[in-house]
């Protein structure tokens, strides 16, 4: 176990040399500023090679007007111009996201010893585009803040033509969870107290959004809000706890 989480941790260091994975590989194993000061002097080693891996946080056919609208809205705030017309890297970041985030993350080699072969990322295992959970997150490390944007599938009704409860709980998880990481390093969920103020319609797109509130040693808190996408109607209400733990901590509770 030792020399497999040995092999793991410096396949996730090597990775994170390389920009289009930092963000997701920066997630499972500390934020970019302790990244940057932890590891400056590691040389650049060599890329292991990638299994195809599908980012399902582009946009597919099923993704409707409303939730396209605000994935440009973020989007575009992901490489900005400057005054000389050269481009530059914006104030959000769009997140990538596979249905195994660590088998892609680690190139595939290492995981799958440890943990079920057979494990992926429980948002992202329905292969029907449009039918469960449709959805990308933006970070925007200057201001703390992370959003999701989310479209739900017909396989997430709850109450007839809405979204389940624990289809919402899934996806505020899901966001302020990756927000917790961006933040504070590998964390579980201790808790999640969610407020339903009003139901979410099924098919329809809202916007979820994380805020830090505060940090306390090992504890992340958070406040989240989904709303509708123009904010006029408020879904859920959300403060939340996250504990930080170690990688082996993590791998050991999984
Ligand atoms: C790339 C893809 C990204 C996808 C993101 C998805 C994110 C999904 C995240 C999850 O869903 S994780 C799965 C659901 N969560 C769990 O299964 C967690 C189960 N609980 C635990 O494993 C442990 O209880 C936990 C790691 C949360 C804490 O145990 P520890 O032994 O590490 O910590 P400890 O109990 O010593 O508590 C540390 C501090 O947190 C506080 N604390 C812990 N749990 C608490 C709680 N529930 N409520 C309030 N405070 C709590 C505790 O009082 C203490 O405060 P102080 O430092 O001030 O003394």
């Amino acid at each position: 176990m030792a020399k497999y989480l040995g092999q793991l941790l410096s396949s996730l260091k090597s990775l994170s040399s390389v920009p289009a994975i930092r963000a997701h590989v920066a997630l499972w194993t500390g934020s970019f500023s302790s990244w940057t000061h932890t590891f400056r002097s590691i040389k650049t080693l060599p890329l292991p090679i990638f299994p195809k891996s599908w980012d399902f946080s582009q946009p597919n056919s099923s993704w409707g007007p409303e939730i396209m609208q605000m994935y440009e809205h973020y989007n575009s705030q992901c490489e900005v111009e400057t005054e000389e017309g050269e481009k530059k890297a914006g104030p959000w970041r769009r997140l990538p996201s596979y249905n195994r985030s660590l088998k892609f993350a680690t190139g595939g080699v290492y995981l799958s010893k440890i943990i079920q072969s057979k494990a992926r990322l429980f948002t992202r295992n329905i292969k029907e585009p449009g039918a469960a959970f449709e959805y990308v997150l933006f970070v925007n490390e200057a201001e703390q803040r992370c959003v999701g944007i989310f479209q739900a599938g017909h396989l997430l009704e709850g109450p007839p033509g809405h979204v389940h409860g624990g289809a919402i709980a899934t996806m505020i998880d899901t966001v302020t969870g990756t927000h917790a990481t961006f933040l504070s390093g590998p964390v579980m969920t201790a808790y999640l107290n969610i407020n339903y103020r009003s139901p979410i319609p099924l098919g329809s797109t809202v916007l979820i959004e994380s805020l830090m509130d505060k940090k306390e040693g090992r504890k992340t808190f958070l406040l989240c809000n989904v709303t509708s996408t123009d904010g006029s109607k408020l879904h859920t209400e959300t403060t939340a706890l996250f504990v930080s733990v170690s990688v082996s901590n993590l791998i050991q509770k999984g």
